[in-house]
C-alpha cells in the first residue's frame, strides 16, 4: 500500500469567478498527506480552511486542480459519485455536534452506520469514547462534551477512510476540548487511519504529525512534526 494518502495538486476554489466579488478561497494549494497521519490545518477566520475541508470531504467541487485521496482523483467525480464518497468513505465531526435530538446517542451512531461501507459496532464505538453508560440518553440530556463524544463515536463507527473535524473543540471548555483531541490522537495511533482537524487554534499544533498553515487561501507553511506532544501535555 502506498505511503501517500492525500495529494493536492494546484487546487483552487474560486467563488463568483469573473465577477466583481470574486473570492479565491483556495488558491493553488499543493501538499501531500501520508497514511496514518493526524494532520492539523490551521489558519485564521476566512483563510480558506472550511473550503479545503469541504473539498476533502466531497461536500463541494474544486474550480481547478487534482485532489487525490486513497489513489483516486476525487476532483473528477460527478456530483453523484461525490455523494457516495461522502456517505461511505468520510466521517465528519463539526463544531456544534449536529446530533439528531430525538434519537438516543446510540441511535445517532447507528443511523450513520447504515450508510457506511464497512461500519464498526455502534456500541463498541460508544465505549471507545467512554460513553457506554450514556447510550440511551438523548442529546439534549447530555453536556456539550458528551454530545461531541457521541459525534466522534458516530464518525469513528462509520469506519471511514478519512475522518475530518472542523473546529471540533470550538464550543467546548479547555479540559473537555482536550478529551476530544486525545480521542483523535489515540484513534490515529490505534487504527493507523487519517484524521484531519481544521482549527484557528494554533496552540494545538504540537499534537499533530503534520501541520499545514493556510493564510489568505494559500499554504504558508507545511511542516512534519517529528516529536509530537501527547495531548495531555498541551497547554492553551
Ligand atoms: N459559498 C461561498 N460564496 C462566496 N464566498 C465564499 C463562500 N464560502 C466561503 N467563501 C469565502 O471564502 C473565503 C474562505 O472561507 P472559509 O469558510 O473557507 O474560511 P475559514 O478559514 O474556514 O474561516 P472560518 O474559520 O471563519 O470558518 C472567505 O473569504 C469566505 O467569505
Amino acid at each position: 500500500m502506498s505511503e501517500e494518502f492525500i495529494r493536492l495538486s494546484h487546487v483552487s476554489k474560486i467563488y463568483n469567478a469573473h465577477q466583481d466579488n470574486e473570492v479565491r478561497a483556495n488558491d493553488d494549494l499543493n501538499f501531500n498527506i501520508k497514511r496514518g497521519e493526524l494532520t492539523v490545518i490551521v489558519g485564521s477566520s476566512g483563510a480558506g480552511k472550511s473550503t479545503l475541508l469541504n473539498t476533502l470531504g466531497g461536500m463541494d467541487s474544486v474550480s481547478e486542480g487534482e485532489v487525490w485521496v486513497n489513489g483516486i482523483d476525487i476532483a473528477k467525480f460527478s456530483e453523484k459519485k461525490r455523494t457516495t464518497y461522502r456517505r461511505r468513505d468520510i466521517g465528519f465531526v463539526f463544531q456544534f455536534y449536529n446530533l439528531i435530538p430525538n434519537l438516543t446517542a446510540l441511535e445517532n451512531v447507528e443511523l450513520a452506520n447504515e450508510i457506511a461501507k464497512d461500519p464498526l459496532d455502534a456500541k463498541k464505538a460508544m465505549k471507545s469514547v467512554g460513553l457506554e453508560k450514556r447510550m440511551d440518553n438523548f442529546p439534549p440530556q447530555m453536556s456539550g462534551g458528551e454530545q461531541q463524544r457521541v459525534a466522534v463515536a458516530r464518525a469513528i463507527a462509520k469506519n471511514p477512510a478519512l475522518l475530518l473535524a472542523d473546529e471540533p473543540t470550538g464550543a467546548l471548555d479547555y479540559h473537555t476540548g482536550k478529551k476530544i483531541l486525545k480521542i483523535f490522537q489515540d484513534y490515529v495511533h490505534d487504527t493507523g487511519k487519517n484524521v484531519v482537524i481544521v482549527t484557528h487554534n494554533s496552540l494545538i499544533k504540537p499534537m499533530a504529525d503534520h501541520v499545514i498553515e493556510v493564510v489568505d487561501g494559500k499554504i504558508k507553511s507545511d511542516v512534519i512534526n517529528d516529536h509530537k506532544t501527547p495531548v495531555e501535555d498541551l497547554e492553551w
